[in-house]
């Protein structure tokens, strides 16, 4: 009787350690990075422990796991409509980046602003000392005091700017309005009636879809406080049809290894777009408020509207030392 009461005995303490492993790796599993992730970058739970020791505010607002908010390293400044939740998005999938779930507007909105940087770090994720924080807000693009903001924080933060053609971000901004506007049961304006200007029939330069689409402007402001090097752009378009090669670009200007491969992506035919394999849900897409389907446009007005922006993509060329297939 003695004997079997030892067999229980240790079979339960066996039972009682592999459980307490198992939710321990777990722990560091759902965080976003995997053990394995952990030791290939390495990053021993020891040395991550050793690491948060080192800083000097290790014990304040660390979580259990002894992960801290940060100020992000890296940020998506935008353009609005080019694809920037997608990649915020497909760059989670990393386990050395933390990305914030939700749109933060600190940098343009003045009333977030001064409410300060503790303020901007509480609304960051959890994250390891050797994890890239990153948030995205596509305001910040357009926002004439953003860049001096953003530099004042950090002179030597990572920037990323998506861009698209144009032209079909001037239709997708106008089909994102159009659906809230019917959402909310008000009027809506035909598209031609805004693009077009009806005194001089030309492009109505007023209409603020088009002016965010004029990206050589934007970006000069950029430029007068960060350094080429600290801005990446991504070919929004290419993030739609090709998005592994995009984020592997992304991957490589934030100086990590390439983590995201095409395990994780995969085309899903249903919603035509690119969707992610995560270890949590094991399928995510984004949601239907993206990749709306477009109306369709007069092909006389695609024209004036490409037209119209093809002398600015060409200084934007220039200025980025970039290109898009963007010349119909
Ligand atoms: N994988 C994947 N799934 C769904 N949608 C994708 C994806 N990759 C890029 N896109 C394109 O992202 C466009 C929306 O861009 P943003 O996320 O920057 O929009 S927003 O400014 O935050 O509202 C959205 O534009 P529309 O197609 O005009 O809706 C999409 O075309």
């Amino acid at each position: 009787m003695k004997t079997k009461g030892k067999q229980v005995l240790s079979i339960a303490v066996i039972l009682f350690v592999t459980v307490c492993l198992t939710y321990y790796s777990n722990l560091i599993v759902w965080n976003g990075i995997s053990m394995n992730d952990l030791d290939k970058e390495s990053l021993t739970v020891g040395s991550v422990r050793k690491l948060l020791e080192e800083e000097e505010l290790v014990t304040e607002r660390a979580n259990s796991n002894g992960q801290q908010k940060r100020l992000p390293q890296c940020v998506i400044i935008g353009a609005r409509k080019c694809g920037t939740r997608a990649l915020l998005e497909f760059l989670g999938l990393h386990p050395l980046i933390q990305p914030a779930d939700q749109e933060v507007h600190f940098f343009d909105d003045d009333r977030n602003y001064n409410r300060g940087y503790e303020w901007y770090k509480e609304h960051m994720p959890y994250s390891y000392p050797k994890q890239i924080t990153l948030e995205k807000s596509p305001r910040y693009f357009i926002t004439e005091k953003a860049p001096e903001r953003i530099h004042q924080m950090n002179s030597s933060i990572k920037l990323i700017v998506l861009l698209r053609n144009p032209t079909t971000r001037v239709i997708s901004d106008y089909t994102q309005v159009y659906y809230n506007k019917i959402a909310k049961g008000k009027d809506v304006d035909k598209f031609e009636d805004l693009v077009i200007d009806k005194k001089t029939n030309q492009i109505n330069t007023g209409y603020r879809a088009v002016q965010i689409s004029i990206y050589y402007n934007h970006l000069l402001r950029w430029f007068k406080f960060f350094k080429r090097e600290q801005v990446h752009v991504v070919d929004g378009d290419k993030l739609i049809t090709n998005p592994l090669s995009e984020i592997n670009k992304v991957e490589q200007f934030l100086g990590l290894q390439s983590r995201v491969t095409e395990n994780n992506i995969y085309f899903n035919t249903t919603r035509g777009f690119y969707c992610m394999r995560t270890p949590k849900t094991n399928q995510k897409c984004l949601g239907l408020t993206k990749g709306r389907k477009h109306p369709h446009i007069e092909s006389s007005i695609l024209q004036k509207l490409n037209e119209f922006f093809r002398p600015y993509n060409k200084k934007l060329f220039s200025l980025i030392n970039q290109t898009f297939d963007w010349d119909d």
